[in-house]
């Protein structure tokens, strides 16, 4: 039996298990079929409850107001980088990050139309900036349309004319509609990462990360750098960093740091009292086990 199968199976049980114990529930971004679901599906299983929600900010008000245990955003891409929007939300949000989750993205391109009559194209923002080599090549000049989804451009894309969606299988089969091209992402190894949200963090194991964010005063020379070097000092190993306006004033930035480590080790609790003395503002988002094999 392959490890994908026997992973399958231990999922199911698990997820049969949990269930058993009280209701779980998992609000995820997007319709059913988005690329969040499917993401949100190989973590919990078939036996919990799952909520569709349009936008991030629904999955991060849904877990904090405690309207599901559990909330599934997408947060990077390896082709197009960083979501802001689930970024900007864990500015103001007081919910922890549980657990990290990848998924292999294939874009399909999906129609009920042929190829060359085809005059506009749906798809979430991110899908476009995955495919645009493609797009340029195939679909050179045809207007793209954004939506708060792929599986909701899939949907769109059954009653729209002379339209097609960039979606995936599992939505061709949901709605109906053809496959006219497979794989169309710029990258083979196209990745995004995703973020299971919860009311509070995953216990310490061997391999954890931990995501924070910090302001810095930036009328002071080398305060990011003297920021940074605290992890250095500590022998703590940093796996992305990232920044975002902080809408305090303009120029003025927030910066996400992810590290190597859990918030309750002490090297990583110490490193975050020395890191007080060089920043504004600090914020623990979560500790969660490192699901990357290399
Ligand atoms: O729109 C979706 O299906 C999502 O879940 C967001 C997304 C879009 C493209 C790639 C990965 C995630």
């Amino acid at each position: 039996m392959s490890s994908d199968s026997l992973h399958a199976i231990y999922r199911e049980i698990m997820s049969a298990s949990t269930s058993l114990q009280g209701e779980t529930s998992v609000a995820y971004f997007g319709s059913p079929g988005s690329y969040t679901h499917q993401a949100a599906r190989e973590k919990f299983g078939d036996s919990v409850l799952y909520y569709p929600q349009t936008t991030i900010n629904d999955v991060f008000d849904s877990v904090g107001k405690g309207d599901t245990t559990y909330g599934v955003v997408p947060f990077e891409n390896s082709t197009f980088g960083s979501v802001v929007a689930t970024f900007d939300r864990f500015i103001s949000s007081k919910v922890q990050i549980f657990a990290e989750a990848y998924l292999k993205v294939n874009h399909y391109l999906l129609s009920n139309f042929k190829l060359e009559s085809i005059k506009k194209v749906y798809s979430h923002p991110q899908a476009f900036g995955q495919c645009q080599k493609w797009l340029d090549t195939h679909l050179k000049g045809v207007q793209r349309i954004d939506t708060f989804s792929t599986s909701k451009a899939a949907e769109l894309s059954t009653v729209e004319p002379a339209s097609a969606a960039i979606s995936n299988s599992i939505c061709a089969d949901l709605y109906g509609l053809n496959i006219l091209a497979k794989d169309i992402q710029d990258k083979k190894d196209n990745t995004t990462r995703f973020f299971i949200l919860s009311t509070n963090s995953s216990r310490s194991t061997e391999n954890d990360k931990t995501l924070l964010l910090f302001t810095v005063d930036h009328r002071k020379p080398g305060a990011l750098c003297d920021s940074l070097r605290v992890f250095k000092d500590h022998n703590i190993n940093l796996t992305k960093i990232d920044s975002r306006p902080s809408l305090q004033r303009p120029w003025h930035y927030v910066f996400f740091v992810e590290l190597q480590g859990h918030k309750d080790d002490d090297v990583v609790k110490k490193s975050l009292e020395d890191l007080k003395e060089f920043c504004l503002d600090l914020k623990v988002l979560g500790s969660y086990q490192n699901q990357l094999q290399d």
